[in-house]
């Protein structure tokens, strides 16, 4: 990859590449763009094969976040970071606490959270040596695991998109297939049991998958079955890029509505599905609850307000569905028009978000 050429062409601001030799730590924050204000973006942990990958990784993610918080009302900027290792033996207190430093330095034009592959407890070790971090245990004043909160928005959000699709946003009897039972999988199947509907599952992680079956009487498949099984809605909730050519002719739902970041792998892709008459729900409008959520913390966190925000997204789903259908153009397409219209009308009046005074999640 071209570094700078990418950077140039999708107008992201700043790229850091942070390493600590001590703990191990190998991190990429990217940071698109401040318009709105302070970037906020979970951070990921996983096993990249490649640093490559890694870096495709964290930039297209920022940019969702980008998209993400516009589209969802936020005064925030997109920026994820990925830290490259196993989640499950490589993480250390004094990684976090290093790349907390790192996001110190950046005086608060970066603002982490969780996303996969890290955890409540990993935000509270970066919380020892930064401001800039949410989503950290609710013994601080914070909202804690975003990932239920995810899940509810994914839930009303399905919802929507089942009525756009069915004429009724009641889900009892409905087929639903979930591809990856983690954080926000296992909490969206939980909403998902008790109104009714039919789950089958699957995830790389077994005990994942038997945990959904003993919990929510729901039927396993292997990891490449998922997308060709006969179901109603498709719902990505693992990694990104799975709405591709090789996936797209399996396809039977009739909807496609999960958590999963950047499921498009191009955006053709979106075209496409469009064109077979399949309703998406994009990614980032149906998937902001975890970030409304921890947004709220900029404000002192209210758990009260913060859901009434997250019950939003069923009528900003219904909003990029009119849009698509006034402009005749795809739904991922509708969502990048709301998002960008919102960014051009604040950028008019501020370019990028600078440090000035006292950042509210300031203590030191
Ligand atoms: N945690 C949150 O609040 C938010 C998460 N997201 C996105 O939602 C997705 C899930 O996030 P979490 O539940 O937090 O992560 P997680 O790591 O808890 O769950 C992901 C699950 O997907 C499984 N998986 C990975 N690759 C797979 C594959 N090829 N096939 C089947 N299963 C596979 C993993 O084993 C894991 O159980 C991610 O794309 C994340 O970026 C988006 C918004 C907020
Ligand atoms: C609060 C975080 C989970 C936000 C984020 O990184 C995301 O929505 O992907």
């Amino acid at each position: 990859m071209e570094l700078f050429s990418y950077m140039e062409n999708y107008d992201y601001e700043q790229v850091v590449v942070c390493q600590d030799k001590l703990s191990g730590l190998k991190a990429i924050i990217a940071i698109h763009d401040t318009t709105l204000g302070p970037a906020l973006g979970g951070t990921r942990m996983w096993m990249y094969e490649t640093e490559a990958d890694a870096f495709e990784d964290a930039l297209r993610l920022a940019k969702g976040m980008t998209y993400k918080n516009a589209a969802a009302g936020l005064n925030l900027g997109g920026g994820k970071t990925v830290i490259i290792g196993d989640p499950r033996k490589d993480k250390n207190e004094e990684m976090f606490r290093a790349f907390g430093r790192y996001i110190q330095g950046l005086n608060g034009r970066y603002i982490t959270a969780e996303d996969v592959g890290t955890t409540v407890q990993d935000m509270d070790t970066i919380y020892e040596e930064t401001d800039y971090v949410t989503g950290i245990s609710p013994a601080f004043g914070s909202s804690g695991n975003p990932s239920p909160v995810t899940a509810y928005g994914v839930y009303v959000g399905m919802k929507a998109a089942a009525k756009e699709a069915f004429g009724t946003d009641d889900l009892a009897g409905k087929t639903i297939a979930v591809q990856g039972v983690g954080n926000v999988a296992y909490n969206l199947c939980k909403h998902l049991h008790e109104e009714g509907a039919s789950l089958i599952v699957t995830d790389i992680n077994k005990e994942s998958v038997q945990r959904a079956v003993a919990d929510f009487n729901a039927k396993a498949v292997d990891v490449n079955e998922i997308y060709s099984v006969d179901c109603d809605i498709f719902a990505p909730c693992a990694l990104g890029a799975i709405i591709n050519d090789q996936t797209i002719p399996q396809l039977k739902a009739k909807v496609i509505a999960g958590a999963a970041n950047n499921q498009l792998k191009e955006e053709r892709h979106g075209s496409l599905i469009h064109e077979m008459g399949i309703v998406y729900a994009p990614d980032y409008v149906i998937n902001a609850g975890g970030v409304i959520n921890v947004a709220d913390e900029l404000n002192g966190y209210n758990s009260e307000r913060a859901l009434k925000k997250v019950e939003g997204i069923y009528q900003n789903i219904e909003k990029v569905f009119d849009i698509s259908k006034r402009d005749q153009i795809p739904t991922f397409k509708a969502a990048d028009r709301m998002a960008e219209e919102r960014i051009e009308r604040m950028r008019r009046s501020r370019r990028q978000f600078l440090q000035n005074g006292q950042h509210i999640l300031s203590r030191r």
